[in-house]
């Protein structure tokens, strides 16, 4: 039987309660967009198969919940991603404040090499910005990583920038992944440990799409 993917790895969303983290990976998953907010508890994931320079590259998708209450709980799907998304909202200077806070939270609890994007979402909402395009691409410069303004409502960069984070991740693990093609099992890079199951029921059969 055809491998159904190559490679397995895990992305991790981050970002303040509100910013578009559940419509961003719902709308690159399963192209839907919901109005309402309704705020992540804990941590959920979805999982999507991409190809990339001919590699099947299956990804889990962690979104975690930005409300401070849960930080404790989502700490903890930092140390095995490999590829992580810092989210702010166009319209929220607070937001674009705190991805320093979620950056450096990334430094302390994320394992070294992690790839990083950062992330200005709500991109249609130009009425409302308030953090300037420029902002966004001068923090991306002092980081070190690239940048994107998204929309999850009007489908704006969402696969662009799910697709250069896996390529940035598979550029980072290019000599674990070199025997890739000749391999008869697939490259798992984002296994499981126990303590860090996906709530029940959630692989593979992914909770109602709310945005
Ligand atoms: N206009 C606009 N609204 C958006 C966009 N993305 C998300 N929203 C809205 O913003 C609100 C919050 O979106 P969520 O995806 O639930 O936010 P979140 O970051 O997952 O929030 P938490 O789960 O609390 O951390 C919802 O009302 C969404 O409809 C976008 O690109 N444009």
């Amino acid at each position: 039987m055809a491998k159904q993917y190559d490679v397995l790895f895990r992305l991790l969303l981050l970002g303040d309660s509100g910013v578009g983290k559940t419509c961003l990976l719902c709308r690159f998953t399963d192209n839907e967009f919901h109005p309402a907010h309704i705020s992540t508890i804990g941590v959920d994931f979805k999982m999507k198969t991409i190809e990339v320079d001919g590699i099947k590259v299956r990804i889990q998708i962690w979104d975690t919940a930005g409300q401070e209450r849960y930080q404790t709980i989502t700490k903890q799907y930092y140390r095995r991603a490999q590829g992580i998304f810092l989210v702010y909202d166009i319209s929220s200077e607070r937001s674009y404040q705190h991805v320093m806070k979620w950056a450096s939270d990334v430094d302390e609890y994320a394992p070294d090499g992690v790839q990083k994007i950062l992330i200005g979402n709500k991109a249609d909402e130009e009425h409302k910005r308030q953090v300037a395009k420029e902002q966004g691409l001068q923090l991306a410069r002092e980081y070190g990583m690239d940048f994107y303004e998204t929309s999850a409502c009007s489908n704006l960069n969402i696969k662009e920038s799910f697709t250069r984070l896996t390529e940035l991740v598979l550029q980072a693990h290019r000599k674990e992944l070199a025997g890739l093609r000749a391999a008869a099992a697939p490259a798992d890079l984002a296994r499981l440990d126990e303590d860090e199951l996906p709530p029940a029921g959630a692989e593979e059969a992914p909770k109602a799409c709310w945005c």
